[in-house]
C-alpha cells in the first residue's frame, strides 16, 4: 500500500454504511428521521497546506473554508463545526481568523479538542456538520451522458497566490490561496438542478477524473474553455495544481443555471478512458492533480 488513494481504497472495505457513500464523495450523507445530515472532516498540515510563516488567522480561515467547501458541494447549509487544535506560537491570531470566518458564514463552533504539538509538525483538523437543502443530495456517481460539465469561478488563482507568497512577489493577489471562499450559496442554488457535483480541491483534472470514475462515464473537457486566473502558458498547471475550491458539476444542457458557471465540456457514455482532454484519452490519474504520498 502506498499513499492516499491506496489507503482510502483499503478503508472502503471497512466503511460499509450507506452514509459513507463508499468513500467516493466529498462528505457523508446521513439520514436521521426526516433530516439529512452532511458530515465532513479535513485536516491541514504546516508546510503541506500552508506556509510555516503564514498568519495563523489565515490558517484558521483556510481550515474552516476547505471543510465548508465540501458542505457546499453537497448543497448543504452549515450547522456547526468541531475544531481539532494543536497549540502554536500565536493562538490569539488563530482565534481572530476563526471568529472572522465563523461570523462571515454564520456557523457556530460546537466543540473540539486541544493538544500541544510535542515538537511534531503542526496539524489541525475540523469536522463540519450541515443539513441537506434539497431532497436529492448531489453525488459524484450520477453524472449523465448528454449533460454538460461546468465549473464555477476561475482556476489557478490559488497556485499564483501560493507562488507569490512563497517567493515574496508583491502585486500578485494571494487572497484566494490564503482565504478561499466556500461556494455555499452557489452549492445550495445548484443542488436541486445538477446530476452530480463536487468541489475541486485537488485540481480540475484529477477531480474530473474522480467524478468520471465514480459515475462510470467519460468526461470530455476542452481545456481552452476553462477560465483561468494564471498566464496562458500556465494553463495545464492551473488545471491540475488544486486549492481553488470551486464547484464542478454536471447538468442537462437546457438547465437555466442560477449562478455564474462556465461550460467546459460534456458527459459521454464511458468509452475507454474516464477523461478526454482535448480529444486525448487519459486513463491514468498520475500527474492530473494533488495527492498525498
Ligand atoms: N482517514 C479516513 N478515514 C475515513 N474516510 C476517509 C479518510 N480519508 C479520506 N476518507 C474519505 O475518502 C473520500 C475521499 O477523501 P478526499 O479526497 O479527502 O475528499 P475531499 O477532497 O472531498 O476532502 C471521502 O469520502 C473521505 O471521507
Ligand atoms: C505550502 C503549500 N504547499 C503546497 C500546496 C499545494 N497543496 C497542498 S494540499 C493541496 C490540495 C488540497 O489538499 P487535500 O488535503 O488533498 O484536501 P482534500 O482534497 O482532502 O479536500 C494542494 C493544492 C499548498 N496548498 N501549500
Ligand atoms: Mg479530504
Amino acid at each position: 500500500m502506498k499513499g492516499e488513494a491506496d489507503f482510502i481504497a483499503a478503508l472502503r472495505a471497512i466503511a460499509h454504511h450507506p452514509a459513507a457513500r463508499m468513500l467516493n464523495d466529498d462528505a457523508a450523507v446521513l439520514a436521521i428521521g426526516s433530516e439529512t445530515l452532511i458530515l465532513t472532516h479535513d485536516m491541514i498540515v504546516e508546510g503541506v497546506h500552508y506556509l510555516p510563516d503564514q498568519d495563523p488567522a489565515d490558517i484558521a480561515w483556510k481550515l474552516v473554508a476547505t471543510n465548508l467547501s465540501d458542505l457546499a458541494a453537497k448543497g448543504a447549509k452549515p450547522v456547526g463545526v468541531l475544531l481539532g487544535y494543536m497549540l502554536g506560537e500565536n493562538d490569539t491570531r488563530f482565534l481572530k481568523g476563526l471568529r472572522d470566518i465563523l461570523n462571515t458564514y454564520d456557523v457556530p463552533l460546537l466543540g473540539g479538542d486541544t493538544v500541544s504539538s510535542g515538537g511534531a509538525s503542526r496539524t489541525l483538523g475540523l469536522t463540519a456538520i450541515g443539513t441537506a437543502t434539497s431532497t436529492t443530495v448531489p453525488s459524484r456517481t450520477a453524472a449523465m451522458p448528454g449533460h454538460g460539465l461546468y465549473v464555477t469561478g476561475r482556476l489557478g488563482a490559488a497556485m499564483m497566490g501560493f507562488e507569490a507568497l512563497r517567493n515574496h512577489i508583491p502585486n500578485i493577489d494571494n487572497t484566494v490561496y490564503r482565504r478561499p471562499i466556500p461556494r455555499l450559496t452557489e452549492g445550495q442554488a445548484l443542488a436541486p438542478l445538477v446530476s452530480s457535483m463536487m468541489d475541486i480541491s485537488d485540481g480540475l483534472l484529477l477531480d474530473s477524473w474522480r467524478l468520471a470514475t465514480a459515475s462510470n462515464v467519460t468526461l470530455a473537457i476542452k481545456s481552452q474553455c476553462v477560465p483561468i486566473a494564471a498566464p496562458e502558458e500556465r494553463r495545464y498547471d492551473a488545471l491540475s495544481w488544486g486549492d481553488d475550491y470551486e464547484l464542478l458539476f454536471t447538468a442537462a444542457s437546457d438547465t437555466s443555471l442560477p449562478v455564474p458557471a462556465t461550460r467546459i465540456g460534456e458527459v459521454k457514455e464511458r468509452n475507454g478512458a474516464p477523461l478526454l482532454l482535448d480529444s486525448n484519452p487519459i486513463s491514468d490519474p498520475a500527474g492530473l492533480g494533488y495527492t498525498h504520498n
